[in-house]
């Protein structure tokens, strides 16, 4: 398993006490191309933010390529989550200023195990996959919805995740651009053999993934 959540609770407290994650267990395998459905409000969000690191006020145990990471500190959490994780939102939250190129290159620079040529060279690389080598020294500002949504997954891939996770990343997409990032992703599965976990609220999107994750009221009730 690449991933793997045990017994997964969480409570928000404010306003009033709520246990909006009722004991989630799953795993994603390897090569896995999984997705998460259910209403508004059922959770997946949070479930999300917790499997991805960023959230650690929960109980329960997560496993990240078979490492027990609940109850780590902070920073090791964050390099974790740099080098294990790609992620990718619904909003693209690419610097506006910055080139595509150094978009692309910024979590990798941050995690700082290679040379900075390296790093350019698989930031072109990573461009170039998704079909957008062209736009490497545009300004990121200067690109269109799905092109942006494109340099938002190339940054997301550039430390060679074990694991891509997804909220909504289709979501302020049209049709076009929408099928575009179902294809990549599959393609990524295929070619790559990396783990996909992606909430949507997209139908078509999520009947072709491997597996439907379904969530109702802070519980898994199908997987
Ligand atoms: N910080 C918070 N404090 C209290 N309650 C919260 C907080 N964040 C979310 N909630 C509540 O937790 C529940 C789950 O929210 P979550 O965002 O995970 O749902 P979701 O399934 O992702 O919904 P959507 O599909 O609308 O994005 C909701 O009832 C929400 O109102």
């Amino acid at each position: 398993m690449v991933l793997e959540a045990k017994n997964i609770n969480k409570h928000f407290h404010l306003p009033k006490d709520f246990h909006v994650l009722k004991n989630i267990s799953f795993g994603v395998k390897q090569g896995e191309f999984a997705s998460i459905m259910g209403k508004s409000g059922s959770g997946k969000s949070t479930l999300l933010y917790i499997l991805s690191t960023m959230d650690t006020d929960y109980t329960g145990e997560l496993y990240l390529s078979k490492q027990l990471v609940t109850g780590k500190s902070h920073n090791e959490l964050s390099r974790i989550r740099n080098k294990s994780i790609g992620f990718v939102f619904q909003f693209h939250y690419l610097l506006s200023e910055f080139s595509v190129l150094e978009n692309v290159m910024l979590p990798a620079k941050k995690l700082a195990e290679k040379s900075l040529a390296e790093i350019e060279h698989d930031a072109h690389e990573k461009l170039s996959m998704l079909h957008i080598g062209h736009l490497a020294q545009q300004k990121a500002s200067r690109i269109s919805g799905g092109e942006k949504q494109r340099v938002a997954i190339a940054r997301a891939l550039i430390n060679d995740p074990a694991i891509l996770m997804g909220d909504e990343p289709t979501g302020n997409l049209d049709s076009h651009n929408s099928e575009n990032v179902f294809n990549i992703f599959k393609r990524l599965k295929e070619e790559q053999g990396l783990s996909l976990l992606v909430v949507t609220h997209d139908e078509d999107f999520a009947k072709r993934t491997d597996r439907i994750i379904e969530m109702e009221d802070g519980m898994i009730i199908k997987h």
